[in-house]
């Protein structure tokens, strides 16, 4: 199945508050979308909409042209979320979580199947039986994107992902989203790294104050001309 993210006039307000104001955006499988704004300008807002952690005060979220509701699991199955810190069993090892989480959605795998999840989402061997307590940041990640693969969701929604990673780990993490793209997943991402943005050749919005008032593809664009476009709009 094609994979596809709308949303039309999505808004949410809180106490006429606007967090989010009329979104319309349409994403298809391949596709990799970063969000860039400043700190309270509705990016999370917008991920927690389609994930339907809140619910919109006017317009639709869609995920594979099911409206997102909270409290529905319609579209739960379709998703995957990756938070800025990967939340994991600290006791249990690599495999032992991403086993656990994959059972939670539903999904029973081979120990052989588990590893390849692991590797695929380019964790060190040595690592994935060691306890999640041990892991650095970008090892946690990975699991994260592990569990995302496990659960074969098309649209995989990320919320700071390379905040807090070296370069190298931040390096790893784009090669990893490109691929994912390429094999017909969605990536949307919400981030303050822009040179990230840029290397993973995504499409850029760039939000103000809950409106998207940018949006524009990396193949025609340096990463000093974004941080330039972005420092002119915010
Ligand atoms: N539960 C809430 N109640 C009231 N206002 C909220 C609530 N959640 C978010 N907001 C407001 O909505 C706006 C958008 O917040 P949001 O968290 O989406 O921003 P953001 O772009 O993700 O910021 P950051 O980069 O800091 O994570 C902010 O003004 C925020 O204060």
């Amino acid at each position: 199945m094609n994979s596809t993210l709308e949303a039309v006039h999505l808004t949410k307000r809180y106490n006429g508050h606007t967090a989010l104001n009329d979104l319309n955006l349409s994403l298809k499988g391949g596709d990799i979308f970063c969000l860039l704004g400043q700190n309270g300008a509705g990016k999370t807002t917008t991920i927690n909409l389609f994930l339907g952690f809140i619910a919109a005060t006017e317009g639709k979220a869609l995920i594979n042209g099911i409206e997102v509701k909270p409290g529905s699991t319609n579209t739960r199955e379709f998703i995957a979320y990756i938070p800025e810190v990967v939340q994991l069993y600290g006791n249990l090892n690599g495999l032992e979580n991403l086993d656990f989480f994959s059972r939670l959605a539903g999904f029973k795998y081979s120990s052989a199947e588990l590893e390849h999840f692991l590797s695929t989402s380019g964790l060190q061997k040595e690592a994935h039986k060691r306890k999640l307590s041990t892991y650095s940041k970008g090892m946690r990640q990975k699991v994260g994107i592990a569990i995302a693969l496990a659960k074969k969701a098309g649209v995989i929604l990320m919320d700071e992902p390379t905040s807090g990673l070296d370069p190298r780990a931040s390096a790893e993490f784009t090669a990893i989203c490109k691929q994912l793209a390429a094999e017909g997943k969605i990536i949307f991402m919400a981030t303050h790294d822009i040179f990230n943005a840029v290397e993973v050749g995504a499409v850029i919005g760039i939000m103000k104050q809950g409106s998207l008032v940018h949006t524009v593809s990396t193949g025609n664009i340096t990463a000093n001309e974004l941080q330039q476009l972005y420092l002119e709009t915010i």
